[in-house]
């Protein structure tokens, strides 16, 4: 077994996923991200971003491939442990929210940190910081039911940062916003990710948002690719830019 480099937070190697029906996903794929990155993985719909964010994130395991973080490999950690790893260190962003209809806005956002032992006060402190850099401080008290969508993806990042994890996984973070919410949420999470030294690994066919990447990886088909053609977004002078390279 070849050690990771020491630069690189998280680190995979030769990657496979095929899903139960046959289906391929990944196809080899190897990446390294290095410590308070903002890797963007690029591709359209169907290339893979998802199983490969999943991969890294210990959620689900590789058929063949390797996957460590921090000098640790996770492709041969028991469950209890990666799902432990993933607790303590982890944050996770789905493309559509998910929350805990029973729980207010602010107890949804401080749950991560409660499970990791934090005691409730603290806990609420942390959350309500987050939920107010993300314009939701007067929502604090409401329940899930009560909110926009939109709003309820914004709680989801709110209680993602919270606990300041170590990698942030974000799959499609701001699939549910409005153009304009988007640009102000991407850059609360960018913004937020480089003051607290948060890796991010965020997946996008979005080159707008793939933009405020400092890398990105793109993918077609399962495998890395030097460039992916993505739905065109106007530069500055209103000319179109559709592809991205590394
Ligand atoms: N549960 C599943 N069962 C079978 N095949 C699946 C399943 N989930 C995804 N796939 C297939 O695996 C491949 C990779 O899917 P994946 O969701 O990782 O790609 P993606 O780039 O994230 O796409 P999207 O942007 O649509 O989420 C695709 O061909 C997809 O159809």
């Amino acid at each position: 077994m070849v050690a990771p480099p020491d630069s690189d937070v998280l680190w995979a190697r030769a990657l496979y996923f095929r899903h139960k029906d046959g289906s391929p996903a990944l196809g080899g794929v190897s990446l390294g991200v290095e410590e308070g990155e903002i890797l963007a993985v690029v591709g359209p719909r169907g290339s893979g971003k998802t199983t490969l964010l999943r991969c890294l994130a210990g959620l689900t395991t590789a058929q063949r491939g390797e996957v460590w973080f921090t000098g640790v490999p996770l492709h041969t950690m028991g469950r209890i442990a990666r799902e432990r790893l993933r607790r303590d260190r982890f944050g996770w962003i789905d493309p559509a929210p998910s929350l805990v209809p029973e729980l207010t806005v602010w107890e949804n956002a401080a749950l991560p940190l409660m499970l990791r032992g934090t005691g409730r006060a603290a806990a609420r402190t942390a959350a309500m910081e987050w939920l107010d850099r993300l314009d939701l401080a007067d929502r604090a008290r409401r329940r899930p039911h009560e909110l926009t969508h939109a709003e309820r993806q914004r709680v989801c990042i709110a209680r993602a940062l919270a606990p300041t994890p170590g990698v942030l996984f974000a799959d499609e973070p701001t699939a549910p916003l409005h153009r304009a919410d988007r640009a102000r949420v991407l850059r609360t999470l960018t913004s937020a990710a480089r003051s607290h030294g948060i890796t991010v690994v965020l997946a996008t066919h979005d080159a707008e948002t793939a933009a405020l990447a400092d890398r990105t990886v793109p993918l077609l088909d399962g495998r890395r690719v030097t460039t992916v053609h993505l739905p065109p977004v106007p530069d500055s002078e209103g000319r179109p830019a559709c592809s991205l390279s590394v």
